[in-house]
Protein backbone atom coordinates (compact mmCIF):
# COMPACT_ATOMS: atom_id res chain seq x y z
CA UNK A 1 0.00 0.00 0.00
CA UNK A 2 2.00 3.20 -1.43
CA UNK A 3 1.91 6.10 0.82
CA UNK A 4 -0.29 8.76 -0.62
CA UNK A 5 2.38 11.11 -1.95
CA UNK A 6 1.63 14.98 -2.05
CA UNK A 7 0.77 16.15 -4.54
CA UNK A 8 3.13 17.46 -7.33
CA UNK A 9 3.57 21.53 -6.16
CA UNK A 10 3.98 20.65 -2.82
CA UNK A 11 6.86 18.36 -3.78
CA UNK A 12 10.86 19.42 -4.93
CA UNK A 13 10.93 18.92 -8.31
CA UNK A 14 11.90 15.26 -9.02
CA UNK A 15 14.04 14.23 -12.28
CA UNK A 16 11.23 13.73 -14.49
CA UNK A 17 10.82 9.62 -14.57
CA UNK A 18 9.75 10.26 -18.61
CA UNK A 19 13.07 12.23 -19.71
CA UNK A 20 15.61 10.27 -17.88
CA UNK A 21 14.95 6.51 -18.79
CA UNK A 22 16.64 4.79 -16.03
CA UNK A 23 17.00 1.81 -18.48
CA UNK A 24 16.90 3.36 -22.07
CA UNK A 25 14.46 1.65 -23.96
CA UNK A 26 15.94 -0.51 -27.00
CA UNK A 27 15.67 2.24 -30.16
CA UNK A 28 12.12 1.45 -31.51
CA UNK A 29 12.71 -0.28 -34.82
CA UNK A 30 13.33 2.09 -37.58
CA UNK A 31 10.26 3.20 -39.61
CA UNK A 32 9.32 4.73 -42.98
CA UNK A 33 6.71 5.31 -45.80
CA UNK A 34 7.47 2.44 -47.50
CA UNK A 35 6.71 0.11 -45.11
CA UNK A 36 3.14 1.46 -44.76
CA UNK A 37 0.09 0.77 -47.26
CA UNK A 38 -2.08 4.40 -46.96
CA UNK A 39 -5.84 4.11 -46.85
CA UNK A 40 -8.52 6.30 -46.87
CA UNK A 41 -7.99 10.09 -45.23
CA UNK A 42 -9.66 9.82 -41.36
CA UNK A 43 -9.50 13.23 -40.85
CA UNK A 44 -7.98 16.27 -40.63
CA UNK A 45 -6.66 19.11 -37.77
CA UNK A 46 -4.76 22.51 -37.66
CA UNK A 47 -1.39 20.53 -37.77
CA UNK A 48 -1.90 17.45 -39.86
CA UNK A 49 -3.56 15.19 -41.58
CA UNK A 50 -4.46 11.51 -40.65
CA UNK A 51 -5.14 8.40 -42.97
CA UNK A 52 -5.95 4.88 -42.66
CA UNK A 53 -2.13 2.57 -43.23
CA UNK A 54 -1.89 -0.81 -42.96
CA UNK A 55 2.02 -1.61 -42.15
CA UNK A 56 2.68 -4.01 -45.14
CA UNK A 57 4.98 -7.00 -42.97
CA UNK A 58 2.82 -7.62 -40.58
CA UNK A 59 -0.50 -5.98 -42.10
CA UNK A 60 -1.08 -3.95 -38.54
CA UNK A 61 -3.29 -1.26 -38.81
CA UNK A 62 -2.64 2.16 -37.54
CA UNK A 63 -3.67 5.73 -38.36
CA UNK A 64 -0.53 7.68 -39.66
CA UNK A 65 -0.66 11.14 -38.90
CA UNK A 66 1.82 13.66 -41.36
CA UNK A 67 2.52 16.87 -40.54
CA UNK A 68 4.16 19.25 -42.81
CA UNK A 69 7.70 20.36 -41.19
CA UNK A 70 6.88 24.42 -43.06
CA UNK A 71 3.50 24.35 -41.29
CA UNK A 72 4.98 24.00 -37.79
CA UNK A 73 7.69 26.03 -38.20
CA UNK A 74 5.11 28.70 -39.16
CA UNK A 75 3.17 27.87 -36.62
CA UNK A 76 5.96 27.82 -34.06
CA UNK A 77 4.88 24.40 -32.76
CA UNK A 78 7.86 21.95 -33.28
CA UNK A 79 8.72 21.89 -29.68
CA UNK A 80 5.41 20.83 -28.73
CA UNK A 81 5.58 18.06 -31.48
CA UNK A 82 8.53 16.97 -29.81
CA UNK A 83 7.17 17.26 -26.21
CA UNK A 84 4.00 15.26 -28.00
CA UNK A 85 6.35 12.73 -29.50
CA UNK A 86 8.06 12.16 -26.06
CA UNK A 87 5.44 11.85 -23.88
CA UNK A 88 2.71 9.91 -25.89
CA UNK A 89 5.37 7.33 -26.69
CA UNK A 90 6.16 6.21 -23.44
CA UNK A 91 2.56 6.18 -22.31
CA UNK A 92 0.57 2.58 -22.59
CA UNK A 93 -3.03 3.02 -21.35
CA UNK A 94 -6.19 1.34 -22.48
CA UNK A 95 -7.85 5.14 -22.59
CA UNK A 96 -4.57 6.96 -24.07
CA UNK A 97 -3.91 7.22 -27.96
CA UNK A 98 -1.01 4.86 -28.54
CA UNK A 99 2.17 6.85 -30.27
CA UNK A 100 4.15 3.16 -31.88
CA UNK A 101 6.58 5.13 -33.36
CA UNK A 102 7.74 8.38 -35.26
CA UNK A 103 9.16 9.27 -38.92
CA UNK A 104 10.47 11.90 -41.10
CA UNK A 105 11.45 12.63 -44.53
CA UNK A 106 12.71 16.27 -45.61
CA UNK A 107 9.35 17.20 -46.03
CA UNK A 108 7.11 15.80 -43.41
CA UNK A 109 7.06 13.95 -39.71
CA UNK A 110 4.75 11.67 -39.67
CA UNK A 111 3.10 9.72 -36.53
CA UNK A 112 1.95 6.15 -36.11
CA UNK A 113 -0.75 5.96 -34.27
CA UNK A 114 -3.31 3.44 -32.33
CA UNK A 115 -6.22 3.50 -34.89
CA UNK A 116 -9.28 4.51 -33.12
CA UNK A 117 -12.23 2.76 -35.09
CA UNK A 118 -15.13 5.34 -33.87
CA UNK A 119 -13.76 8.58 -35.03
CA UNK A 120 -14.28 11.90 -33.17
CA UNK A 121 -16.28 11.99 -29.40
CA UNK A 122 -17.16 15.59 -29.72
CA UNK A 123 -19.16 14.25 -33.08
CA UNK A 124 -21.04 12.13 -31.13
CA UNK A 125 -21.54 14.13 -28.66
CA UNK A 126 -22.86 16.72 -31.25
CA UNK A 127 -24.80 14.60 -32.62
CA UNK A 128 -26.55 12.74 -29.71
CA UNK A 129 -26.56 16.89 -28.26
CA UNK A 130 -26.29 15.16 -24.67
CA UNK A 131 -25.13 11.72 -23.52
CA UNK A 132 -27.30 10.05 -21.43
CA UNK A 133 -26.05 9.34 -17.57
CA UNK A 134 -24.61 5.95 -17.88
CA UNK A 135 -22.77 6.54 -21.10
CA UNK A 136 -21.69 9.96 -19.27
CA UNK A 137 -20.62 7.82 -16.18
CA UNK A 138 -18.65 5.62 -17.95
CA UNK A 139 -16.67 8.12 -20.40
CA UNK A 140 -15.61 9.92 -16.90
CA UNK A 141 -15.11 6.44 -14.85
CA UNK A 142 -12.46 6.21 -18.20
CA UNK A 143 -11.26 9.56 -18.18
CA UNK A 144 -10.34 9.32 -14.45
CA UNK A 145 -8.63 5.98 -15.18
CA UNK A 146 -6.00 7.36 -18.03
CA UNK A 147 -5.79 10.64 -15.54
CA UNK A 148 -4.66 8.85 -12.64
CA UNK A 149 -2.20 7.08 -14.69
CA UNK A 150 -0.97 10.08 -16.69
CA UNK A 151 -0.31 11.74 -13.22
CA UNK A 152 1.44 9.12 -11.95
CA UNK A 153 3.91 9.80 -14.45
CA UNK A 154 3.97 13.31 -13.72
CA UNK A 155 2.40 14.26 -16.67
CA UNK A 156 -0.28 17.07 -17.30
CA UNK A 157 -2.32 17.10 -20.13
CA UNK A 158 -3.96 20.68 -20.09
CA UNK A 159 -6.24 20.46 -22.93
CA UNK A 160 -8.87 17.57 -21.73
CA UNK A 161 -11.91 18.43 -24.19
CA UNK A 162 -14.47 16.60 -26.67
CA UNK A 163 -11.94 17.17 -29.16
CA UNK A 164 -9.15 15.69 -28.27
CA UNK A 165 -10.72 12.40 -27.51
CA UNK A 166 -11.41 9.53 -30.02
CA UNK A 167 -13.60 6.52 -29.40
CA UNK A 168 -11.97 2.90 -30.11
CA UNK A 169 -13.93 0.35 -32.03
CA UNK A 170 -15.56 -0.98 -28.67
CA UNK A 171 -16.71 2.68 -27.49
CA UNK A 172 -13.87 3.10 -25.37
CA UNK A 173 -12.63 6.33 -25.47
CA UNK A 174 -9.02 7.60 -25.95
CA UNK A 175 -7.32 10.76 -24.96
CA UNK A 176 -5.41 11.64 -28.17
CA UNK A 177 -3.29 15.24 -28.97
CA UNK A 178 -0.73 15.70 -26.12
CA UNK A 179 0.20 19.13 -27.52
CA UNK A 180 -0.53 20.99 -24.71
CA UNK A 181 0.62 18.06 -22.31
CA UNK A 182 3.63 19.05 -20.00
CA UNK A 183 5.62 17.52 -16.86
CA UNK A 184 4.23 18.95 -13.70
CA UNK A 185 4.77 21.19 -11.81
CA UNK A 186 5.09 23.60 -14.27
CA UNK A 187 5.51 27.59 -14.25
CA UNK A 188 5.57 28.38 -17.83
CA UNK A 189 3.30 30.42 -19.08
CA UNK A 190 1.87 29.15 -22.30
CA UNK A 191 -0.08 31.13 -25.06
CA UNK A 192 -3.10 29.51 -25.17
CA UNK A 193 -5.17 29.61 -28.40
CA UNK A 194 -8.31 28.27 -29.02
CA UNK A 195 -11.39 27.99 -26.40
CA UNK A 196 -11.52 29.25 -23.54
CA UNK A 197 -14.13 26.67 -22.28
CA UNK A 198 -11.57 24.25 -20.55
CA UNK A 199 -9.39 26.69 -18.84
CA UNK A 200 -9.09 26.41 -15.34
CA UNK A 201 -8.95 29.64 -12.89
CA UNK A 202 -5.36 29.07 -11.80
CA UNK A 203 -4.38 29.08 -15.74
CA UNK A 204 -6.67 32.01 -16.32
CA UNK A 205 -4.95 34.66 -13.72
CA UNK A 206 -1.94 34.18 -12.07
CA UNK A 207 -1.94 33.61 -8.48
CA UNK A 208 -0.56 35.72 -6.14
CA UNK A 209 2.66 33.87 -5.41
CA UNK A 210 4.13 32.52 -8.66
CA UNK A 211 1.84 31.88 -11.40
CA UNK A 212 2.58 27.89 -11.37
CA UNK A 213 0.08 25.05 -11.67
CA UNK A 214 -0.16 21.59 -10.92
CA UNK A 215 -2.12 18.45 -12.60
CA UNK A 216 -5.04 19.48 -10.56
CA UNK A 217 -5.86 21.47 -13.66
CA UNK A 218 -6.91 18.46 -15.63
CA UNK A 219 -9.65 17.71 -12.54
CA UNK A 220 -11.28 21.22 -13.44
CA UNK A 221 -10.94 20.21 -17.03
CA UNK A 222 -12.63 16.95 -16.10
CA UNK A 223 -15.67 18.38 -14.53
CA UNK A 224 -16.08 20.82 -17.54
CA UNK A 225 -16.32 18.01 -19.72
CA UNK A 226 -18.50 15.98 -17.17
CA UNK A 227 -20.74 19.47 -17.10
CA UNK A 228 -20.45 19.37 -21.36
CA UNK A 229 -21.87 15.39 -21.71
CA UNK A 230 -24.66 16.07 -19.71
CA UNK A 231 -25.99 19.16 -20.64
CA UNK A 232 -24.67 19.43 -24.23
CA UNK A 233 -22.73 22.72 -23.65
CA UNK A 234 -19.47 23.64 -21.76
CA UNK A 235 -20.69 25.40 -18.28
CA UNK A 236 -19.09 28.74 -18.94
CA UNK A 237 -19.81 28.70 -22.54
CA UNK A 238 -20.43 32.99 -23.38
CA UNK A 239 -18.47 35.65 -25.00
CA UNK A 240 -14.60 35.16 -24.60
CA UNK A 241 -14.51 38.15 -21.83
CA UNK A 242 -17.53 37.01 -20.01
CA UNK A 243 -15.87 32.97 -20.24
CA UNK A 244 -12.98 34.25 -18.62
CA UNK A 245 -14.63 35.98 -15.46
CA UNK A 246 -16.94 33.30 -15.03
CA UNK A 247 -14.80 31.01 -14.73
CA UNK A 248 -12.20 32.85 -12.65
CA UNK A 249 -15.26 33.28 -9.86
CA UNK A 250 -16.45 29.67 -10.65
CA UNK A 251 -19.84 31.20 -11.86
CA UNK A 252 -21.69 28.48 -13.38
CA UNK A 253 -25.56 26.84 -12.78
CA UNK A 254 -26.23 23.13 -13.47
CA UNK A 255 -29.55 22.05 -15.03
CA UNK A 256 -32.49 20.41 -13.25
CA UNK A 257 -32.33 17.92 -15.02
CA UNK A 258 -29.07 16.39 -14.19
CA UNK A 259 -29.17 14.10 -11.63
CA UNK A 260 -28.21 15.09 -7.99
CA UNK A 261 -25.48 12.32 -7.94
CA UNK A 262 -23.76 13.94 -11.12
CA UNK A 263 -24.10 17.40 -9.94
CA UNK A 264 -22.53 16.44 -6.79
CA UNK A 265 -19.37 15.42 -8.50
CA UNK A 266 -19.42 18.44 -10.95
CA UNK A 267 -19.65 20.41 -8.07
CA UNK A 268 -16.97 18.76 -6.04
CA UNK A 269 -14.59 19.20 -10.01
CA UNK A 270 -15.56 22.89 -10.45
CA UNK A 271 -13.57 24.47 -6.84
CA UNK A 272 -11.36 27.16 -7.66
CA UNK A 273 -8.85 25.88 -4.89
CA UNK A 274 -7.14 23.50 -6.99
CA UNK A 275 -6.31 21.75 -3.71
CA UNK A 276 -9.73 21.78 -3.03
CA UNK A 277 -11.28 19.23 -6.36
CA UNK A 278 -11.78 16.14 -5.35
CA UNK A 279 -8.75 13.47 -5.61
CA UNK A 280 -8.81 10.81 -9.28
CA UNK A 281 -9.14 8.51 -6.75
CA UNK A 282 -12.13 9.58 -5.05
CA UNK A 283 -13.72 10.52 -8.66
CA UNK A 284 -13.57 6.68 -9.49
CA UNK A 285 -15.46 5.85 -6.10
CA UNK A 286 -18.00 8.55 -6.54
CA UNK A 287 -21.57 7.05 -6.08
CA UNK A 288 -22.35 9.02 -9.74
CA UNK A 289 -19.63 6.45 -11.23
CA UNK A 290 -20.19 3.56 -9.27
CA UNK A 291 -24.10 3.72 -9.73
CA UNK A 292 -23.49 3.54 -13.67
CA UNK A 293 -19.82 1.54 -14.03
CA UNK A 294 -19.42 -0.94 -11.18
CA UNK A 295 -19.99 -4.12 -12.56
CA UNK A 296 -22.61 -6.18 -11.31
CA UNK A 297 -24.16 -3.11 -9.79
CA UNK A 298 -27.28 -2.60 -11.95
CA UNK A 299 -27.46 -6.94 -10.93
CA UNK A 300 -26.93 -5.63 -7.16
CA UNK A 301 -29.81 -3.04 -7.80
CA UNK A 302 -31.96 -5.30 -9.42
CA UNK A 303 -31.88 -7.68 -6.63
CA UNK A 304 -32.21 -5.24 -3.99
CA UNK A 305 -34.93 -3.76 -5.91
CA UNK A 306 -36.79 -7.03 -6.25
CA UNK A 307 -36.11 -7.64 -2.43
CA UNK A 308 -37.58 -4.14 -2.51
CA UNK A 309 -34.66 -3.14 -0.65
C1 LIG B 1 -4.91 15.09 -37.87
C2 LIG B 1 -6.21 14.94 -37.21
C3 LIG B 1 -6.10 15.39 -35.79
C4 LIG B 1 -5.73 16.72 -35.49
C5 LIG B 1 -5.69 17.14 -34.16
C6 LIG B 1 -6.00 16.28 -33.11
C7 LIG B 1 -6.34 14.94 -33.39
C8 LIG B 1 -6.68 14.04 -32.24
C9 LIG B 1 -8.15 14.08 -31.98
C10 LIG B 1 -6.39 14.50 -34.73
N1 LIG B 1 -6.73 13.16 -35.03
C11 LIG B 1 -5.83 12.16 -34.80
O1 LIG B 1 -4.70 12.40 -34.39
N2 LIG B 1 -6.28 10.85 -35.00
C12 LIG B 1 -5.58 9.75 -34.60
C13 LIG B 1 -6.35 8.66 -34.89
C14 LIG B 1 -7.53 9.07 -35.48
C15 LIG B 1 -7.48 10.44 -35.54
C16 LIG B 1 -8.29 7.91 -35.72
N3 LIG B 1 -9.50 7.71 -36.26
C17 LIG B 1 -10.26 8.67 -36.87
O2 LIG B 1 -9.95 9.85 -37.02
C18 LIG B 1 -11.60 8.22 -37.39
C19 LIG B 1 -12.46 9.19 -37.92
C20 LIG B 1 -13.71 8.79 -38.41
C21 LIG B 1 -14.13 7.46 -38.35
N4 LIG B 1 -15.38 7.08 -38.85
C22 LIG B 1 -16.34 8.18 -39.04
C23 LIG B 1 -17.59 7.70 -39.75
N5 LIG B 1 -18.18 6.54 -39.04
C24 LIG B 1 -19.42 6.13 -39.66
C25 LIG B 1 -17.23 5.45 -38.97
C26 LIG B 1 -15.95 5.87 -38.23
C27 LIG B 1 -13.28 6.51 -37.81
C28 LIG B 1 -12.00 6.89 -37.33
N6 LIG B 1 -7.54 6.88 -35.25
N7 LIG B 1 -6.38 7.34 -34.75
Amino acid sequence: QHQHRPSAESRPSDPDPLALPTDPKPKAKQFHLGMFEIGKPLGKGKFGRVYLARERSTGFVCALKVLHKTELQQGKVEKQVRREIEIQSNLAHPNILRLYGHFHDTKRIFLILEFAGKGELYKHLRKAQRFPEWQAAQYIAQMASALRYLHGKHVMHRDIKPENILVGLHGEIKISDFGWSVHAPNNRRNTMCGTLDYLPPEMIKPGREENWYSEKVDLWSLGVLTYEFLVGEAPFEDTPVMTQRRIARGEMSVPGFVSAEARDLIKRLLVLDPEKRIPLEEVEVHPWIVKHCVKGERAYQRASGAAGG
